[in-house]
């Protein structure tokens, strides 16, 4: 199947994108929604989590503690290192068993590390950007969330640069602080249409990459 991997930093759009695809009839599979599944009350990856790092890590409710973990992985290296080591291969593991489900015209694979993991451009005929500016980005986190302005900072410093992600991209999204909505859903829906007829090509048996 003819296959997008999305990504972005931090608050750069990637959800909205991804969201008007699945209703343009994309398969989408996000690997921040299976992360926050396999760390939920009693998912998959909790008790691994909690051998890990310790009670303090899991909720009362028996969920993974998001604040007390962002703290901590944002602020050392190897803390962030552990917990994708125990996170990563799990996530893999969902995302291969839905991509076997995947209906549509083409599947879209929702990546924050695309392009830091460095395993996925062999697993996908297109990589697309969404692309921000990092004071945008900052402001679009913090409206959301109220994060602080440095916690986002270090979450973005965990995170490839604005240049390394488009020296990486096939496609780019521009979704920076002069785009409105209504401009990405349109500069999205373009992209959406491109990606049909080239997954149509490549069904047909003449393209894949180029
Ligand atoms: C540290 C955690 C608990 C913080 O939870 P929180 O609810 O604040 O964030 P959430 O999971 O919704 O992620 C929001 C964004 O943070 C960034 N982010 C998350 N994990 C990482 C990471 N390991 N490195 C860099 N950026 C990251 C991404 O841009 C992501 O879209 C959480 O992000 C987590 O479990 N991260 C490890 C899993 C992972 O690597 N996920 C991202 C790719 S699948
Ligand atoms: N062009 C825009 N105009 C106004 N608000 C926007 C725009 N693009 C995104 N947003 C808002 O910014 C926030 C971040 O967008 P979104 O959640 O889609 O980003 P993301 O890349 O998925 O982020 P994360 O990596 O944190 O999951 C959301 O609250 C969203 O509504």
């Amino acid at each position: 199947m003819f296959s997008i991997g999305l990504t972005g930093g931090i608050g750069s759009g990637k959800s909205m994108v991804a969201d008007w695809l699945a209703e343009w009839g994309a398969a989408v599979i996000d690997t921040d929604r299976i992360a926050h599944d396999l760390t939920a009350p009693g998912g998959a990856a909790i008790e691994a989590v909690r051998a890990a790092f310790g009670a303090q890590a899991i909720t009362p409710e028996g969920a993974l503690d998001r604040n007390w973990m962002r703290e901590r992985v944002f602020a050392d290296p190897d803390a962030r290192r552990q917990l994708e080591s125990v996170l990563h291969p799990l996530i893999d593991q969902a995302v291969r068993a839905q991509a076997e489900r995947a209906q549509g015209p083409y599947v879209v694979f929702v990546v924050p590390l695309l392009v830091e993991s460095g395993r996925w451009r062999d697993r996908v005929d297109r990589i697309c950007v969404v692309d921000c500016d990092p004071e945008t980005q900052i402001r679009r986190v913090q409206a959301r969330s109220g994060l602080t302005r440095d916690t986002i900072g270090r979450i973005m410093s965990a995170q490839a640069s604005r240049a390394d992600r488009l020296a990486a991209a096939d496609d780019v999204i521009v979704n920076d602080e002069s785009t409105d909505p209504g401009a990405l859903r349109r500069r999205a829906f373009q992209q959406h249409q491109r990606w049909c007829a080239r997954a149509a090509q490549s069904t047909d048996g003449h393209i894949t990459h180029g």
